[in-house]
């Protein structure tokens, strides 16, 4: 499918990458990325940035090549095309970049032997940017206690408790691979809660990968669709509601809308509604009612297979 939204970020200041105080306030610049598992494409073509002070989506499919993407950006694939992450190449200078960058990879564990207070101390030795203190104080907010052995918390708590060991690092930048898996709706709720109140500060971003597209979209300023390893859409949460329009309208309308192009015809409340890139055509506007469009809406009309994008409801 070709990309909807230009693969090079959408114009405004936040997406160009501010200046501030002389400096450039990116901190991550992608430039036609591209990774091969052998003949298997996982990365295709990609080219992004992403500034400070934002908490951005990275939503796909199952196989879209998140998880590539995000080891190519902590320095753990070397992806043809141009990366900079907090202004340094991820691959050839990973040790350094690891101390300002966070990052909670898809298969992360704690070593399960180990007791809490023994994991700050551990943290505390190998991370110069951590803070002990700091890390006590966000386990305030858990059920977990230093005292605890991580063998007997539970998938939740342990999710919480890197969490908190994670995010006491002075860090700018934190890449999370599917946190919340396989956690209930209300340890996910309190992950997300910890993250945003404790560790977002307006000038550090966030880079979160996800299936929970609902639960995400209000944490979220900005996202990122991956497709079969391309970027099909890169946009701020406010340009993609000025930019996309559903059309809510009775069945007998069904074929007039159909005509007008629609990227996705779906029911939202039981109700028949078309997804468009813009405007509806003028000819069709007055057929229905304007809704907004959710995240998950979007979501479906750019990463469906063709074969069933437009099907007839
Ligand atoms: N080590 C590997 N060797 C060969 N192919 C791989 C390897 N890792 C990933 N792939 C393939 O690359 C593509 C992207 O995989 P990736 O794990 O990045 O996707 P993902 O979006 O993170 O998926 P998921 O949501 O299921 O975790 C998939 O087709 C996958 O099968």
């Amino acid at each position: 499918m070709a990309p909807i939204a230009g693969e090079t970020p959408a114009p405004g200041p936040d997406r160009q990458g501010s200046e501030m105080g002389g400096r450039m306030k990116t901190l991550i610049e992608a430039k036609h990325l591209s990774l091969n598992y052998g003949s298997k494409a996982a990365l295709q073509d990609l080219s992004f940035t992403i500034p400070a002070g934002r908490v951005v989506g990275l939503l796909g499919h199952n196989g879209a090549g998140k998880t590539t993407l995000m080891k190519a950006l902590v320095g753990l694939k070397r992806p043809a095309g141009e990366l900079t992450v907090l202004g340094r190449d991820p691959h050839a200078r990973r040790n350094e970049l690891l101390t300002e960058l966070c990052y909670i990879p898809d298969v992360a564990v704690l070593p399960r032997w180990a007791r809490v207070s023994e994991l700050i101390t551990l943290m505390s030795g190998l991370q110069p940017r951590f803070s002990a203190d700091r890390a006590r104080q966000l386990l305030k907010r858990t059920s977990v206690t230093e005292q605890d052995k991580v063998k007997h918390l539970s998938k939740g708590m342990v999710t919480q408790l890197h969490l908190a060991l994670v995010a006491a690092i002075d860090a700018k930048l934190m890449i999370l691979d599917e946190p919340t898996l396989g956690l209930d709706v209300m340890s996910r709720k309190s992950f997300y809660e910890m993250l945003i109140d404790e560790w977002c500060d307006g000038e550090r971003s966030v880079l979160i990968s996800t299936h929970q597209v609902e639960e995400v979209e209000s944490l979220l300023s900005d996202v990122m669709m991956l497709d079969e390893g391309r970027l099909v859409l890169n946009i701020s949460l406010e340009e993609m509601d000025s930019r996309f329009v559903a059309l809510s309208h009775d069945p007998e309308a069904a074929d007039a809308v159909a005509a007008g192009h629609p990227l996705l015809r779906y029911r939202l409340q039981g109700r028949h509604t078309a997804l468009f890139d813009g405007a509806p055509p003028e000819t069709i506007s007055h057929l229905g009612q304007r809704v907004r469009p959710s995240l998950v809406d979007l979501f479906m009309a750019l990463t469906r297979k063709p074969e069933i994008q437009g099907r007839e409801l």
